[in-house]
């Protein structure tokens, strides 16, 4: 089995606030509810401070004068300062909660917005896990951050330099022994941030990978029981889960460390602080009121040095899913050059109303020169195709035929532009499909895999998902050149739910559905990647009766690996070797290429081509 991918490998060194002010154009539209959170947690935070100074206050005023009648203003006060506390904490929380809501869908949006438009080869690249992982985990890590950790890093440092200045001003000697812990626990701080960084990093590709292999398992159950594979899926499974266990330990290992200096370090310097102060008061250099309030400062001052350890977690937290986000975001679409994002859509919207292709040239499709590999191809691999030079008449059917893995499946991508070719230009009627709004290109070409995808939807919206706006008549007759007569038994017709991936209908039901859905929209172009191969011979006989009707009026490219589906066709086209080897009518082909003969004799073509030697008569 496949290890899992994880394409984008994690920069090894990255600033975690340039990563966090990426999030600032979402941020940007609550900027004021934003400041108002601040500003409602940095008011709270000082009224706290004020609490020690109401104490100094106390010892030295009512206490020291054995004046109990000055007490219950001072005490009123403290209450005052204890709600006004409260009373801001909750109007933090009520002003950010919506409006993130808010963010959380804005971004989530984007992001799916992406991925519908990102090409095939992104997809190819990149398990479904991780793409999963992104839309959901790291979103709600960046939400929470900006709920909470967010507005905490400000105020508490702010809390923090107010209650420094404070100390200062109440003794500045107590103050220096408290802040000599400062300059240690920065350099801690910067150690911890670089090793956490990799180590959350880390953590949240694993836990993709996870989701990957969950959701392989749950869509392959079937595989996996009818081979008995399930203990090793367990096994891999495992694998991965005491991986990503291994990682989070090693996260909280290091943010125990962290804490453990954060607090330690502190407690120490504010227990020298507490025993010079004492000396101090014993000598009546300082007054007993003026050390309550000093160590009720400093007390007050523990959480938000103390927090600093989690709120600096979770900031490399959310930096790390910001950059996972903005990997999908900042990915290219097909066209589109650094800063043209988003204005593909209104290019396409523009000319759709144009006739497109359709000008009155009648060229039908036309390859010329093409090339193409993957990506991923090994570099001492040869192009899979490697120079295709073919035309379809206009109205033509053309089937093609070809060894496995020669390329068939590949060469149909490349006419809807699922691939772009590497070299070489693909003409609909004298029209580059490079230059068609991709809208445009869409609406005219229409194709059917071998593998046929059905959405967990109605079986009226998996079909008409190729004609949104076609009428029921059109549903019906769609439906019935696909020989779908079995839509009427099911429970409520063409209004039942088919499913997740159409996993109650058969192969063939499926792969009756998803021919319909590709002859709904009456396209001028059709792609059919070998559409019957899921049907018994007598389906199979009614389709291609119905689908003579369908071809009749559309220029299409069928591959084919029968004998029966080739009689669908005009004329065949015969791929070998990256090129099109051959091409005639069927009769044409069976006197005057071996290779085909061979192809629809069944010896060879379920020999893989790369397993053909050289210079063998097929070759
Ligand atoms: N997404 C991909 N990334 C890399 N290589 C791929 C990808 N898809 C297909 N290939 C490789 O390209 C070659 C051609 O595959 P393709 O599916 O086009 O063949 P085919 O002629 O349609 O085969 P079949 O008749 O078995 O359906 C194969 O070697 C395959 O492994």
């Amino acid at each position: 089995m496949p290890e899992n991918r994880t394409p984008t490998p994690a920069p090894a060194r990255r600033s975690t606030v340039r990563s966090l002010l990426r999030l600032w154009p979402y941020a940007r539209p609550i900027r004021l509810r934003l400041a108002v959170s601040v500003g409602a947690a940095l008011l709270a935070s000082f009224a706290l401070l004020l609490v020690p100074m109401v104490l100094g206050r106390i010892v030295d005023g009512p206490i020291a004068d054995h004046d109990l009648g000055a007490l219950p203003p001072l005490i009123i006060l403290l209450l005052v300062l204890g709600l006004l506390e409260a009373g801001l904490f909750y109007t933090r929380r009520v002003v950010l909660a919506r409006p993130l809501a808010g963010v959380e869908t804005a971004m989530r949006g984007d992001l799916f917005a992406r991925l519908q438009r990102l090409p095939i080869a992104f997809h190819d690249r990149w398990g479904s896990g991780q793409l999963l992982s992104r839309a959901t985990a790291d979103m709600y890590t960046m939400r929470l951050f900006l709920t909470f950790p967010l507005v905490f890093l400000i105020v508490n440092s702010l809390t923090f330099l107010a209650g420094t200045a404070l100390m200062f001003t109440q003794d500045w000697r107590l103050a220096l022994i408290a802040l000599l812990p400062a300059a240690p626990l920065m350099l801690l701080t910067r150690q911890f941030e670089a090793g956490y960084s990799g180590a959350a990093r880390r953590a949240q590709d694993q836990n993709g990978d996870l989701a990957t292999v969950i959701e392989e398992s749950v869509l392959g159950i079937r595989i996996l029981k009818a081979f008995g594979r399930h203990r090793a899926m367990a096994e891999r499974f495992r694998g991965q889960a005491h991986a990503l266990r291994r990682t989070e330990l090693r996260k909280a290992g290091l943010l125990a460390n962290l804490w453990a200096v954060i607090v330690g370090l502190p407690e120490l310097a504010l227990g020298c602080a507490l025993a010079a102060g004492c000396y101090l008061v014993a000598h009546d250099e300082l007054s007993a009121g003026t050390l309550v309030a000093f160590l009720s400062t400093a007390l007050a001052l523990r959480w938000p040095v103390e927090s600093l350890g989690w709120l600096l977690a979770y900031a490399n937290e959310a930096a790390t899913a910001t950059d996972r986000f903005f990997e999908v975001l900042d990915e290219p679409l097909p066209g589109e050059t650094a800063g043209t994002a988003g204005t593909a859509g209104t290019a396409a919207a523009s000319s759709s109303s144009s006739s497109g292709p359709d000008a009155g040239v009648r060229d039908g499709v036309r390859l010329t020169g093409v090339r193409f590999r993957y990506p991923d191809a090994p570099p001492d691999e040869p192009d899979l195709l490697r120079g295709i030079d073919l035309h379809i008449r206009s109205g033509e059917t053309m089937a093609l035929v070809g060894a496995t893995g020669s390329g068939k499946t590949t060469l149909t991508a490349l006419l809807p532009r699922l691939y772009d070719a590497t070299a070489g230009t693909i003409t609909l009627d004298g029209r580059d499909v490079r230059e068609l709004p991709r809208e445009r290109l869409r609406e005219l070409v229409s194709v059917a895999f071998e593998e046929p995808t059905l959405f967990s939807a109605t079986v009226r919206e998996n079909v008409l998902m190729g004609a949104p706006g076609a009428g029921p008549e059109r549903l019906a007759a769609a439906l019935a050149t696909a020989q779908a007569g079995f839509v009427e038994k099911l429970p409520e017709g063409v209004g039942t739910e088919v499913g997740e991936q159409g996993l109650s209908l058969s192969g063939g039901q499926r792969q009756r559905l998803a021919l319909a859905r590709a002859v709904v929209g009456d396209p001028e172009f059709l792609v059919l990647d070998d559409p019957l191969s899921a049907l018994d011979v007598h389906t199979e006989a009614l389709v291609e009766k119905a689908l003579r009707q369908v071809l009749g009026s559309t220029t299409a490219l069928v591959v084919a690996h029968r004998p029966s589906t080739v009689l669908l066709a005009d004329r065949v086209a015969v791929l070998a070797d990256g090129r099109i080897e051959a091409v005639g009518t069927h009769q044409e082909l069976l006197h005057g290429s071996a290779r085909y003969r061979e192809l629809m004799s069944g010896e060879s073509a379920l020999v893989p081509e790369a397993l053909v030697p050289e210079g063998s008569p097929t070759r």
